[in-house]
């Protein structure tokens, strides 16, 4: 990964609550904190630098200021089954500094969700370690950031410049959206708490720079590049008085791809036997086996929450999931096509919608085709094959939007918050039950509805059958013959799609169906087969050209099928 650790501008704010309580029930540091305790005109000072850096630097900003909550959605909610209404934060009396509840009054958080009322009033105390599992939506960013930030203002705070908090995610859009909660969250203190981000994609020197002489009291980073600057001794210092570690989307963080980039993240900041900070681990989806690994950031010991019942489907309630099981590949495009048609007809007013792909090309020939077949709808493409730029822009004007349709990966697959969109349609087999769970969870999020639907071929359709647990049913309407209607349309957009799209596309659905080729009950010849009525159906006269290396490296070396060649030479 590639990319920037970027200073938070934020506004200072009036009050300051003086002194506080002393939390931590074992070895944190104490010490004088800079933030609860500014003199009158040290406030004053700050508070005019902040204003200048505020007009100077206008568009981040405006950029990184929480939405305000629509504060009576929240509170139906939030109201437990039994018709018990959602504490609000101010009932907390002194849990919480004044100055937060200002910042949460102003970003319209009155009440508690359950997950932020389970964490701030059943946590042995607010410095204790936590696996903490609740649906998607609903409010584990201000759940793990509330306690770790309330320790730093009651004397727990780092010396100026050091790291006191951090938080590891998967994603780029991920960290700057957490960022971005932590900057409300913090936007009232008397004296500003920086908050950094360290992610891949951008210019590392300058960003660098930015961390190291500025007061990142909050990093959010993605693994790789923490690491990556967690090999200067410089920066590793900037650890020296670490006092929480959040591991947000903990089970994807501690799976096989994330876990030797923790661990090795880990090794660089102070041990936690040690050194005593404090491990949080959050996620939606906590499969039994995070419990073996989770040691690593918390004690024995641990508290464990929960907002979700044993057997219960971490998926919203409120959201209707749907599967539409296409006979054959052919019938793929059309089919989604009279899908979105058909959800648009039934909500036309703000249709905002996610579709998920299986492959960052396979999203791209996605954008490419419909973009040309639903000329109606703004459409926007979000995948790990653009630039970070791009990808920046397109979060931020996608959550912005009233309207229209995200093609996306997974890398706005797990935690990122679109609000408003109203259906999220998984395309192809979902990898996981987890995967798909989180992709639901784009929709229905603090307290609005949504649906979900999963169009699957007939080889995929398994996915349903295996997890049982998940309350998938068929969906109510037959799309078949209006799907056969959408055939010209397809056809006619697939023409003005470009061959290298397609072929790319081509390739990584081999490549990503080849690893689940057994499930699909699909030889290696037979995989080959469908992928080629794939191709068939974007409009290719023959298999799209693929390198020798390639086919080595997806192991269907001699399969049958296959068109081999160099797409460079031709
Ligand atoms: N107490 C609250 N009152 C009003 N809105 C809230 C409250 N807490 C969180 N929100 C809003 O709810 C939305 C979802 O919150 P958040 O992104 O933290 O959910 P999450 O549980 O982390 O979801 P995911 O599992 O997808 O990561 C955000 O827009 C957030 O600003």
């Amino acid at each position: 990964m590639g990319h920037p650790i970027r200073q938070t501008p934020k506004g200072d704010a009036p009050s300051a609550r003086r002194g506080g309580r002393r939390g931590g029930h074992r070895g944190v540091r104490g010490g004088h904190h800079p933030y609860a305790n500014a003199s009158s005109s040290t406030a004053g000072t700050q508070s005019t630098m902040s204003t200048v850096a505020a007009l100077t630097r206008p568009t981040l900003d405006a950029e990184r200021l929480p939405a305000r909550a629509d504060v009576m959605d929240v509170k139906r909610l939030y109201s437990t089954t039994a018709g018990e209404e959602p504490q609000t934060f101010g009932s907390l009396g002194k849990t919480l500094d004044p100055t937060l509840l200002q910042a949460l009054d102003k970003m319209g958080f009155e009440y508690m969700s359950p997950v932020q009322q389970k964490v701030l009033t059943q946590l042995p105390t607010l410095t204790s370690d936590c696996l903490v599992q609740a649906k998607t939506g609903t409010g584990k960013t201000a759940a793990f950031l509330l306690p770790s930030i309330q320790n730093l203002l009651q004397g727990n705070a780092p010396p100026r410049g050091k790291v006191g908090i951090l938080v590891i995610c998967p994603t780029r859009e991920l960290a700057l959206q957490i960022a971005k909660e932590a900057d409300g969250i913090t936007a009232c203190l008397p004296r500003k708490m920086e908050c950094h981000t360290a992610f891949g994609g951008t210019a590392r020197a300058s960003n660098l720079s930015k961390f190291l002489n500025g007061n990142p009291t909050i990093l959010v980073a993605t693994p790789g590049r923490l690491n990556d600057l967690l090999g200067e001794e410089n920066v590793r210092e900037k650890f020296s008085h670490i006092k929480t570690v959040v591991l947000d989307e903990a089970d994807r963080m501690l799976d096989q791809g994330f876990a030797p980039d923790i661990h090795k993240v880990l090794r660089n900041i102070p041990s936690k036997q040690t050194d005593g900070w404090q491990g949080m681990c959050f996620s939606a989806t906590l499969p039994e086996k995070v419990n073996d690994v989770v040691k690593c950031v918390l004690y024995p010991g641990y508290t464990s929450l929960s907002t979700i019942d044993g057997n219960e489907a971490p998926t919203i309630d409120r959201v209707p999931q749907y599967s539409v099981i296409v006979p054959s590949m052919t019938q793929m495009f059309t089919t989604l096509q009279a899908l979105i048609e058909t959800e648009y007809q039934q909500n036309p007013q703000d249709f905002k919608a996610i579709v998920f792909g299986t492959t960052a090309n396979g999203v791209a020939l996605l954008y490419d085709v419909y973009k040309k077949a639903l000329p109606r709808f703004r459409m926007y493409e979000l995948h790990s094959r653009m630039n970070q730029n791009a990808r920046t822009r397109t979060t931020n004007e996608f959550k912005a939007a009233t309207s229209g349709i995200l093609f996306a990966s997974d890398v706005v697959g797990r935690g990122m918050d679109f609000p408003n969109v109203g259906l999220v349609i998984q395309l192809g087999l979902p990898s996981a039950a987890e995967q798909y769970i989180h992709r639901v969870g784009r929709t229905a999020r603090a307290g609005k509805d949504g649906r979900a639907v999963t169009v699957l071929y007939s080889n995929e359709a398994f996915f349903v059958h295996t997890n049982p647990s998940l309350p998938i049913k068929p969906y109510p309407e037959d799309l078949s013959s209006k799907a056969a209607q959408y055939q010209s349309v397809i056809n006619e957009a697939f023409t003005q799609v470009e061959d290298e799209s397609k072929a790319k596309a081509y390739s990584a659905f081999l490549g990503y169906n080849k690893t689940f080729a057994k499930k699909l009950q699909l030889s290696l010849p037979n995989l080959v087969a469908v992928a080629n009525e794939y191709s068939r159906t974007m409009g290719c006269p023959e298999p799209p050209l693929i390198e020798k290396r390639t086919i080595g490296k997806m192991g269907l070396k001699g399969v049958p099928g296959l068109n081999i060649g160099s797409r460079r030479e031709n």
